[in-house]
């Protein structure tokens, strides 16, 4: 019997009819596949039949956990629909040569230095990933467009409500940026390298304004992931105290589950735009904590402290998105409020914490104070 290749080499079919071209898959390339954002995404897009293939960094450190439930070796050429290959975004030639070998049929460019405190830190390096990164590989997938022709390829850079920094609530669309942080200014300028690509080029682009969005799966570095965590080691003994810094400031935040499938309705649509993704309700840092110790039956008084160090050199005070635009012409809506998303992290935790003790107890594992 022939081969599927064999008979679409041969050209023709049995009643002598040009034959259907083989059905491609979807192919999708993600950038930040390890991170929150690229796990759901990823098990989202292989739900609907995308192959998938990510860009990870190379770390003297395995980086893939939230991605491990996927992996399947590419041995196992069949069934391993989500391929991994070494690339960075500070390296313009290795975006070119994925673009070109894997020819995706849409980019997600979710990589970053995406911690806003850091990127005080290490401002040169955020503004190099988040800022040039962007553009790199915008100019990466122009290239490769302009040198194959191709027309069936589509580009999504994540956003951050961090853009409005400053400017007041409610903050949609058309509201304007005011950033205050290096991480919020470099992801301005990916934001406009993404419209430029779009007006000067007329390339498939949207931005996602994505407002905060957590999960059990979030780094524990943030602030929600950073109580969850406490409250899970607190409950069972591993912790006493949390040290927390501004427990005024106010986010919108959403479950990143729920925020994946916005990403790719975007690239959905007949014409590319910019869609700020939200919940559209507010909570403090303290509202956070009462809900998230609350549920398990503590007062977060009798653990919280403020350290100043984690006080920011500017704050974003305020931020609640008015996600009109994307409910109207995506569709979309969240699934997970915020009581449900406290109750999903605070259950998560509270079970990693368990399994954290079995080793503390039998002297595998030492107690931290903080994670
Ligand atoms: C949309 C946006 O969302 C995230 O940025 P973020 O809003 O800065 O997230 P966060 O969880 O680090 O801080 C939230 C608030 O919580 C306050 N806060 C108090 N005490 C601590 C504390 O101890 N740690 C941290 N991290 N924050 C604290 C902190 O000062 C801030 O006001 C990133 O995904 C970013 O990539 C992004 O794009």
């Amino acid at each position: 019997m022939a081969s599927e290749t064999d008979t679409t080499r041969s050209g023709s079919t049995p009643n002598g009819s040009a034959p259907d071209p083989p059905e491609r898959r979807k192919v999708a390339l993600i950038t930040g596949i390890t991170g929150q954002d690229g796990s759901y995404l990823t098990e989202f897009l292989l739900n609907k039949g995308y192959d998938v293939h990510g860009l990870i960094r190379r770390s003297s450190n395995f980086n893939t956990q939230r991605i491990n439930h996927i992996y399947i070796d590419p041995h196992n050429a069949h069934k391993a629909r989500m391929k991994l290959h070494y690339a960075d975004l500070t390296d313009a030639s290795s975006l070119r040569r994925w673009i070109d070998t894997i020819a995706p049929n849409e980019v997600y460019n979710l990589a970053a230095q995406s911690h806003v405190a850091v990127s005080f830190e290490i401002p040169d390096y955020t503004a190099d990933v988040v800022a040039t990164g962007a553009l790199r590989l915008l100019e990466a997938v122009r290239s490769h467009i302009a040198a194959t022709g191709r027309t069936d390829i589509k580009y999504y850079q994540a956003g951050s409500s961090e853009m409005f920094g400053a400017t007041p609530p409610p903050q949609s669309e058309t509201t304007p940026f005011h950033p205050r942080s290096p991480y919020a200014v470099s992801k301005c300028a990916a934001h406009w390298y993404t419209v430029n690509y779009r007006e000067a080029y007329g390339l498939f682009a949207c931005n996602g304004i994505l407002f905060n969005h957590e999960s059990p799966r979030r780094g524990e570095n943030f602030v929600t992931r950073k109580i969850t965590r406490a409250v899970g080691r607190i409950k069972v003994g591993l912790q006493s105290k949390l040290f927390l810094g501004n427990l005024q400031a106010s986010r919108d935040w959403g479950f990143a589950g729920d925020y994946v499938e916005a990403m790719w309705m975007m690239l959905q649509q007949e014409k590319p735009g910019d869609y700020v993704v939200a919940t559209e309700e507010s909570h403090t840092v303290e509202e956070f904590l009462e809900a998230s110790f609350g549920y398990v039956g503590l007062n977060w008084r009798d653990h919280v402290l403020i350290d100043k160090r984690y006080l920011r050199p500017s704050e974003v005070d305020n931020l609640k998105g008015d996600a009109t635009k994307a409910k109207k012409e995506l569709g979309w809506k969240p699934k997970v409020g915020f009581q449900e998303l406290v109750k999903m992290m605070v259950d998560e935790d509270v079970e990693l914490a368990k399994r954290e003790k079995v080793l503390v107890d039998a002297g595998y594992m030492d107690a931290q104070q903080q994670p």
